[in-house]
């Protein structure tokens, strides 16, 4: 299988993913020795049951008619492993994948491109497809249903259509925020499958798995205890197991035992329910600004110097999923938990409106 990555060669038309994977440590997203961590199969694909039941019975079903996969979209919040999912499928397959992202198609030629040089049964992979520019998703939906492009050639008078056929593909759509899709894009996926934040005790077993390819010793209790501040979500697990090795080396004999991995979890900032600094930033500016709220995005973001699509997609997921934070009509919310949590003094609490 060969991985053929497109990037955006001008970073500065898409601020966000910057801002998303600074959050989530670029420097480890695109190191050469992620591609060595990734698993290989679905069945070293740890967690994330349903959506890998869903996913073999379409390979197998698509083996046995010699066809290829349906086109599949996965939403979830970042770092869960929907770029791992798309490259196991392609193993799975026996086909080459193809990554890009929606800034990086800004121009239809862009697509165009990428498309005419897929082979048959080809898995073309967009992160963040959200973000495609009109022009480019109206080029997608004849290519994604029938297979054809559309193009025209030629300026003003002499401007022809001119109809490419191409290989059938598979494309597998990523998004945080799949509300944000059209929904003719939406409707061209035959699979629609949502990624979950992992149990402590998946990320355990994927610290135990990364630290061996590593090959660090870690005890069980340790790799626990990663799992536990990890957010829910593999990526930042990993990045926690590479900050706690090194503390390992640097202060101990190289052994992540549990007292090892709670204090290099101390220093780094990262709590016992996996807060960093920026989420308890956002919860006590709540708290101590806004009385635990409510407070509009846009307030909350100027108060954090954070970004509001990094908040809504980086921090907040985790925090409502926790029961830290709540999103109300009039804004968002510290819950008595968070209050209890940072450990402020215990107030009157009113009554919370769930957003319909
Ligand atoms: N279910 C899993 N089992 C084992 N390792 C995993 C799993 N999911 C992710 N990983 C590991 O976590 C790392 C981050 O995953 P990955 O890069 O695929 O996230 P991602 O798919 O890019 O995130 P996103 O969901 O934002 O696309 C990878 O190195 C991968 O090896």
């Amino acid at each position: 299988m060969a991985i053929i990555s497109s990037q955006n060669p001008s970073p500065e038309r898409s601020p966000s993913p910057s801002l998303l994977s600074a959050a989530l440590n670029s420097e480890e997203q695109q190191s050469t020795s992620e591609d060595s961590l990734r698993p290989q199969s679905l069945a070293e694909y740890i967690g994330q049951q349903e959506l890998k039941d869903v996913l073999e019975i379409a390979i197998q079903a698509a083996k046995s008619r010699q066809e290829s996969l349906d086109h599949l979209l996965l939403y979830g919040p970042p770092g869960l492993g929907k770029t791992t999912i798309a490259l196991i499928l392609a193993a799975e397959m026996g086909v080459n994948c193809k990554i890009t992202s929606a800034p990086a198609l800004e121009r239809p030629r862009d697509i165009v491109g990428l498309l005419i040089n897929l082979k048959p049964g080809d898995i073309l992979f967009i992160d963040e497809i959200h973000r495609l520019s009109r022009m480019t998703e109206e080029l997608l939906y004849p290519a994604m249903e029938d297979f054809y492009l559309d193009l025209t050639v030629g300026k003003h008078q002499s401007a022809r259509s001119r109809r490419l056929s191409l290989n059938r593909f598979t494309l597998v759509g990523a998004t945080t925020r799949a509300g944000a899709l059209t929904s003719p894009l939406r409707d061209r996926f035959g699979l629609v499958q949502r990624l979950r934040f992992y149990q402590p005790a998946e990320l355990q077993q994927i610290v135990e798995r990364t630290a061996v390819i590593l090959q660090t010793p870690i005890t069980p209790e340790a790799a626990l205890e990663i799992g536990r501040r990890s957010r829910g979500t593999p990526r930042i697990a990993i990045r926690l197991l590479k900050r706690v090795r090194d503390y390992a080396a640097v202060k101990h004999s190289g052994e992540i035992t549990l007292a090892v991995a709670i204090a290099a979890l101390e220093l780094f900032n990262v709590d016992p329910a996996g807060l960093d600094w920026t989420d308890r930033r956002l919860l006590s500016v709540i708290i101590e600004s806004y009385q635990g709220g409510p407070v509009g995005i846009d307030a909350l973001a100027a108060a954090t110097g954070e970004d509001v699509q990094t908040i809504e997609e980086v921090y907040e997921p985790y925090l409502m999923q926790m029961g830290y934070l709540q999103r109300t009509p009039r804004g968002r919310m510290a819950t008595p938990q968070a209050w209890q949590h940072l450990g402020y003094r215990p107030r009157q609490f009113p009554l919370l409106e769930p957003e319909p």
